[in-house]
């Protein structure tokens, strides 16, 4: 009997997660692996909602993608669906869900670091293999360097603070702008350095709101005030800084009254970046890690994730240099450091926008 793997998509989606399945689809169906997708993430798994990405290409022809799979593998979001599962999140939810795997050959779950943690209780509560594809813009997933959907969303970040640039030039104006990132401000903080921005707030630099507020406000009397030639502001503020934008901008505001002329305006991205096509670096990981993952659920590898240019100690390689295999423990436990600020990778994040201070204005 021919072996079936399932895939899904689970969490905050992200763009080339539609390439990763493409991906994933095309290198299993060239091993005669038929492929079921999971729908709307593990609400849909509990639920048996499975449809065919594979189907036989003419009576009796080997199998191919279902011709949706490549027009979508340009696309943002996922054919899919994603899902947050409150459900999942118990025993019995997880039964429900290892019950629906018990034929399968494998499961590949393409998410962000809550995903990738459900996949790890559930691998160790089924004997189905489990793997682990990272994907979510915020890049705060452990042993991968980029997860996918950073690439993308950086480049839209970037789009559009060239063009608040442009409208804020016209008018002398401050703009601050807010990314997503609730616990991660990786994407302000490149974004920051792309957009030749001059400051930078992150949850991860632990600064209160009264430090905030006096060091905008220099910076803001710093570049334009009267006789000043510099015609723009630019701030990203990562969505983890716990005081609101809106607040944020009002108060500076308030302080900056004095100045004649001078303005300061919040813009907060929100989704906005978390869609659109991807771009090719997010559709070359999307397919080398969907590659890897596939070889190692039919090898019967589980409890594992594969990640991108991990620089993180351990790990299995592969047949592709930039791609190695990692528990999903050790994965969670990264995970766990990026997020607490005891990684190295978090360290070396903050030191080297300290160290960029001098361009960043703040
Ligand atoms: N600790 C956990 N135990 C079991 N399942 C979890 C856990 N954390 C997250 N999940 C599952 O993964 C889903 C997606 O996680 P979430 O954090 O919302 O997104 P992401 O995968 O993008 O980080 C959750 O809705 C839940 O079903
Ligand atoms: O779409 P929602 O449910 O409002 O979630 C918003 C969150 O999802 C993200 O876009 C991605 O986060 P995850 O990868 O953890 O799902 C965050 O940056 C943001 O805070």
């Amino acid at each position: 009997m021919a072996r079936t793997l399932a895939v899904m998509t689970s969490g905050g989606d992200s763009p080339g997660m539609n390439t990763a399945l493409r991906a994933l689809v095309r290198v299993a169906a060239v091993r005669g692996v038929r492929v079921l997708g999971v729908e709307f993430g593990y609400e849909g798994l509990m639920e048996g909602r499975f449809r065919e990405l594979t189907r036989p290409d003419g009576e009796g022809g080997p199998l191919v993608p279902e011709p949706e799979l490549d027009a979508s593998g340009q696309l943002g979001g996922t054919i899919l669906g994603s899902a947050r599962s409150q459900r999942f999140m118990t025993p019995e939810g997880r039964a429900d869900a290892a019950r629906r795997l018990e034929d399968l050959s494998g499961l590949v779950v393409i998410g962000g670091n809550g995903s990738l943690t459900g996949a790890h209780l559930l691998a160790r509560e089924c004997k189905t293999p489990i793997v682990g594809i990272p994907a979510s813009i915020d890049n705060d997933i452990g042993c991968s360097a980029s997860a996918i959907g950073v690439d993308t969303a950086l480049n839209t970040i970037v789009e559009a603070c060239d063009r608040i640039s442009d409208t804020a030039r016209a008018h002398r104006r401050a703009f601050i702008v807010e990314v997503m990132g609730r616990h991660c401000g990786y994407l302000a903080m490149a974004a920051a350095v792309s957009a030749g921005a001059d400051a930078v707030l992150f949850r991860e630099q632990g600064r209160g709101e009264a430090d905030i507020l006096q060091a905008l406000e220099d910076l803001v009397r710093r570049n334009l005030a009267e006789g000043r030639t510099k015609r723009r502001v630019l701030v990203l503020k990562a969505e983890g800084v716990e005081l609101p934008t809106p607040l944020l901008v009002s108060r500076l505001q308030e302080r900056l009254k004095d100045l004649k002329g001078v303005e300061a305006r919040g813009m907060v991205l929100g989704h906005l970046v978390r869609g659109g096509s991807p771009t090719h670096h997010d559709r070359m990981i999307a397919g080398r890690l969907a590659f890897a993952a596939v070889e190692a659920a039919l090898e019967g590898a589980t409890d594992l994730m594969v990640g991108w240019q991990s620089t993180v100690p351990g790990g299995q390689t592969t047949p592709d240099p930039y791609v190695k295999r990692y528990p999903l423990e050790q994965v969670l436990a990264e995970t766990a450091a990026l997020l607490d600020g005891s990684s190295p990778v978090t360290q070396r994040r903050v030191r080297m926008m300290e160290s960029v201070q001098g361009v960043l204005a703040l």
